[in-house]
């Protein structure tokens, strides 16, 4: 990456930057590829930040599916991590994770966890997990609250056998033609998935995130506190695929000393440690034995940490510096925290980051953890929070004695309730993804780049004033 004119000698963020189009030879946007090559197997540089309110075994099965990688967060009990990792590996690659109800369900249960919007829906299974049958989710809208999804089966939507899909571009002219947005997918009668048009066709570019047994990769995070080995050789036991060691200050001794306790273990997968902003910081955490390192003090949107401390760094200056530090040791960089835009996406890459890890943006998808809730208008959201906040500390902490629960809560770091309203054009995550990688997949061909270490190689950035930034912007009324 290059500055066009000299190089401003303060530090960025992605707001105070632009990419500058170069001439290029890639003739298409589908010809790029965006593998982050960081050896954590995944074919679409994002990742799903470890917060409770974002990245859950749903969220990381639908994020895997499409080539990138859900993290854990750390405060989930043990056994529950173990029990998601193993949920994660059970769950279909072709297709997509059924959202099921019991035959008890009402509408009401079902519209607190699925939206009634095209392109989705639901499968009623019995006591026993047989499939009953299934509605789309548009049904749910001119639904009593408190009626049995059961009894709406009536008229039931076609279900499809496996076999006569066939590959995505079959499975989406077999919907056309049979005027389906949603279907189950059966084989031999028992219920192995659900896809969507939208779903087929995705399954025609984007390439999922898989393991050696051919199932979805997934990542969980761990503190630096507590008995660290048992924690990472549990979750390698249950099968995890990249384990990233998470505190709010990365470069002190506690860390150095987690990453060295877990590299001793030779668990076989790669270590992401942070977060950290510096050179000098990579060059300890490496040398330790950390493989990624997680790169983002201050910039997340639910983060306090730079007022509360004046601590952090801009986050394009950080990506930087501390991804052109970790390429000469032969590490990576994962850029965390403060993207809004898929801009900001293709601005961390071009800055070397081999993946970016995405929270807030995130927590506001059918797929996040947290039960949708509609406001006064009716517009749906879902609660996110920090995973520093009291909130946080108070669920983290809850089982220590008041004194030490209050001493805790003191430091505080992050927002304890915030709303992130859903998209109603993008609901889901998938949706984002879409809207992100076609950004990212343009962003290259104007760089003239086929794949990421190229768009690093070529990318051309320049700094703007806020005016240049607003003028970027699209105006929804007119001016
Ligand atoms: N990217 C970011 O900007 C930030 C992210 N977070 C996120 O919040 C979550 C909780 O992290 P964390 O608060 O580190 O909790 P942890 O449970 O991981 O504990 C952190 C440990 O580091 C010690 N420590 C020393 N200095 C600091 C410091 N300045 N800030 C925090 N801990 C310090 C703490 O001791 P003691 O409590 O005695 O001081 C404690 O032992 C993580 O997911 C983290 O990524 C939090 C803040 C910033
Ligand atoms: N200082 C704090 N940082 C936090 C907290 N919770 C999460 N985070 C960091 O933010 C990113 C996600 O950023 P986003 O802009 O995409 O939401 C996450 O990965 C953490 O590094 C917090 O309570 N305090
Ligand atoms: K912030």
């Amino acid at each position: 990456m290059q500055f066009i004119g000299t190089a401003p000698s303060h530090d960025l963020t992605y707001s105070d930057v632009f990419l500058v189009p170069s001439r290029s030879t890639v003739r298409s946007r589908l010809d790029v590829s965006l593998a982050p090559g960081d050896g954590t197997g995944a074919t679409l540089p994002l990742v799903s930040a470890n917060m409770n309110s974002v990245t859950g075994p749903r969220l990381a099965a639908a994020l895997a599916r499409r080539g990138g990688l859900g993290v854990l967060p750390q405060d989930m009990p043990l056994q529950d991590l173990d029990a998601a990792i193993r949920w994660v590996k059970e769950q279909p690659v072709a297709f997509d994770t059924p959202v099921a109800f019991g035959p008890e369900a009402s509408v009401a249960d079902a519209l607190a966890v699925l939206p009634p919007v095209d392109g989705h829906g639901l499968v009623v299974l019995d006591a026993h997990g047989a499939f009953l049958g299934c509605m789309a989710a548009t049904r749910l809208a001119h639904a009593q609250p408190d009626a049995q999804l059961v009894d709406l089966l009536h008229g039931s939507l076609t279900a499809f056998e496996e076999e006569d899909l066939g590959d995505g571009r079959h499975a989406f002219d077999t919907m056309v033609a049979a005027e389906l947005d949603y279907a189950p997918v059966l084989r031999h009668g028992h219920l192995i998935g659900t896809i969507s048009r939208t779903g087929a066709l995705r399954s025609t570019i984007y390439e999922p995130a898989v393991d050696a047994h051919g199932r979805l990769r997934v990542a969980a995070a761990i503190g630096i506190n507590g008995d660290v080995a048992a924690k990472a050789s549990a979750l390698a036991a249950a099968g995890v695929d990249v384990l990233v060691l998470d505190t709010a200050h990365g470069h002190q001794e506690g860390m150095l000393a987690a990453i060295r306790t877990v590299k001793a273990l030779r668990l076989g997968v790669p270590i992401v440690a942070g977060n950290v902003v510096t050179e000098h910081a990579v060059r300890n955490l490496v040398e330790a034995g950390a493989d990624i390192l997680k790169v983002g003090v201050g910039p997340g949107a639910m983060c306090t940490t730079r007022m509360m401390t004046a601590v952090g760094r801009p986050q394009f200056s950080a990506v930087l510096e501390t991804a052109a530090a970790a390429r000469e040791l032969g590490a990576h960089v994962w850029a965390d925290g403060g993207v809004r835009y898929p801009r900001d996406v293709a601005l961390a890459l071009a800055a070397g980051a081999a993946s970016v890890m995405v929270g807030s943006w995130f927590a506001g998808t059918i797929e996040a953890p947290g039960r949708l809730e509609a406001d006064a208008d009716g517009r749906l959201f879902k609660q996110s929070w920090g995973m520093a906040s009291t909130k946080a500390v108070q669920e983290r902490f809850g089982r220590l004695d008041a004194f030490e629960l209050a001493r805790r809560t003191l430091f505080a770091e992050g927002i304890s309730s915030s709303r992130i309203y859903l998209n109603p054009l993008r609901p889901s995550l998938e949706d984002l993804l879409d809207m992100i990688t076609s950004g990212v997949r343009s962003s290259l061909t104007y760089a003239g780049a086929r794949d990421l270490a190229e768009f690093h190689e070529r990318a051309v950035v320049g700094t703007q004033s806020a005016a240049g930034y607003e003028e970027g912007k699209a105006l929804p009324v007119s001016w």
